[in-house]
């Protein structure tokens, strides 16, 4: 658990910090491979002396340090080429369940790059037996409602966008818990209406299209990721905060923003988190969700993430509480699933703050 300090939380609020300890959440923006614990990229790392990656968790530390996004997409493909077998793929799914029901998380939709491992020699039966095993088991045992995302990384071209979707829409391959479909990786260079026909194709099989848009490019790549590749919701969204007629649009049709505040600060798409514009979302009226992203890599983890939200929108409990209702209400959970969590949320708030 990261320190007081990456939050900012004075000590007047530090009971906040065990609010959000036991508040249930949903998370909808956060990476399969990019919630590998330490523990788990030390124990693959170790399996393979060739990498480059640390096996010493201090190390790792340093590793997962990035001087921009670019940056930290290397480091990030030095991780995706630790996971080789099905086994570390579904000791990966799992261990990251068991760290999401460890922040009451009661819902996730863990966005996956299949791609990045079937071209690495992962058996794609395999890969996807892997997952599910996992997010059976999870479930069983911690409770823990996982559903996937599977995304194009964008800069591999149309070339993955083709693996992708065939992945996500053969319904010999297709998994149980697949619920949506992504785009990330860099946006720099990498246009967003190429990936129309292919975001058609998975909308046409009922998968839900969540695109990142505006982490690192201006508003226009949020526009067009709207226009072109009908985003439901945007991954991060960041520089919508740069076009007013987008926040109004955004805010008018009630299309999601998944922010992920510390992400931004660690791959250095924003420089702090005072010049976050978290704050301008919430005053235009737009569905603002928190995410974590890539916990690890990032220092952080879900509870943090609230509560640095708890210090830039200077949130007390219920304030709190209406953050993890907005990231349920922006999932793609049912409607009763949806009332069940949301009730546990307002019951757990109600008993916090009885006198
Ligand atoms: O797998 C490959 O061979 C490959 C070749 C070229 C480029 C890529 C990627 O760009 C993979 C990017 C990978 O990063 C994931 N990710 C995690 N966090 C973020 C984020 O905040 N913004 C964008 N991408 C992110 C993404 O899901 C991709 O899988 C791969
Ligand atoms: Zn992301």
């Amino acid at each position: 658990m990261p320190d007081q300090i990456t939050t900012g939380l004075t000590d007047a609020h530090r009971d906040l910090h065990a609010f959000i300890a036991g508040l249930p959440k949903a998370e909808l923006h956060v990476h399969h491979v990019g919630s590998a614990s330490p523990r788990i990229v030390s124990e693959l790392a170790a399996r393979h002396p060739d990498s480059r990656v640390p096996s010493d968790p201090e190390a790792l530390v340093d590793y997962f340090t990035f001087t921009d996004f670019a940056h930290f997409i290397e480091v990030y493909l030095s991780v995706v080429d630790l996971i080789r077998t099905p086994e570390d793929v579904r000791l990966l799914t799992y261990e990251v369940a068991r760290d999401l029901a460890r922040q009451q998380v009661r819902y996730a939709e863990l966005t996956i790059t299949p791609f990045s491992s079937t071209r690495r020699g992962i058996d794609e039966r395999g890969f996807m037996e892997a997952i599910e095993d996992a997010r059976k088991a999870a479930e069983a045992e911690f409770g823990t409602v996982l559903r996937w995302c599977f995304d194009i990384p964008g800069e591999a071209g149309l070339e993955s966008a083709e693996e992708t979707v065939r992945l996500a829409t053969d319904d010999r391959l297709r998994p149980e818990g697949l619920v949506s479909f992504g785009l990330g990786g860099p946006e720099i260079g990498v246009p967003r209406p190429q990936f129309k026909p292919y975001f058609d194709r998975a909308i046409a099989a009922g998968l839900r299209s969540v695109p990142h848009a505006g982490e690192t490019t201006g508003p226009e790549t949020v526009w067009d990721a709207l226009t072109h590749l009908g985003a439901e919701r945007i991954g991060h969204g960041t520089s919508s905060a740069q076009d007013p007629k987008l926040l109004a649009h955004l805010a008018e049709n009630r299309i999601p923003l998944e922010v992920c505040p510390t992400s931004n600060i660690a791959t250095r798409a924003v420089r702090t988190l005072e010049e976050h514009p978290i704050k301008e979302f919430v005053e235009a009226g737009v569905l603002v969700t928190i995410n974590s992203d890539d916990p690890p890599m990032f220092g952080t983890d879900l509870n943090n993430e609230y509560a640095v939200a708890a210090r830039l929108l200077r949130l007390d409990e219920r304030g709190l509480a209406q953050l993890a209702h907005n990231a349920v209400d922006a999932s793609f959970l049912d409607g009763p699933a949806k009332a069940r969590i949301k009730e546990e949320i307002d019951t757990y708030t109600t008993t916090w703050l009885a006198p």
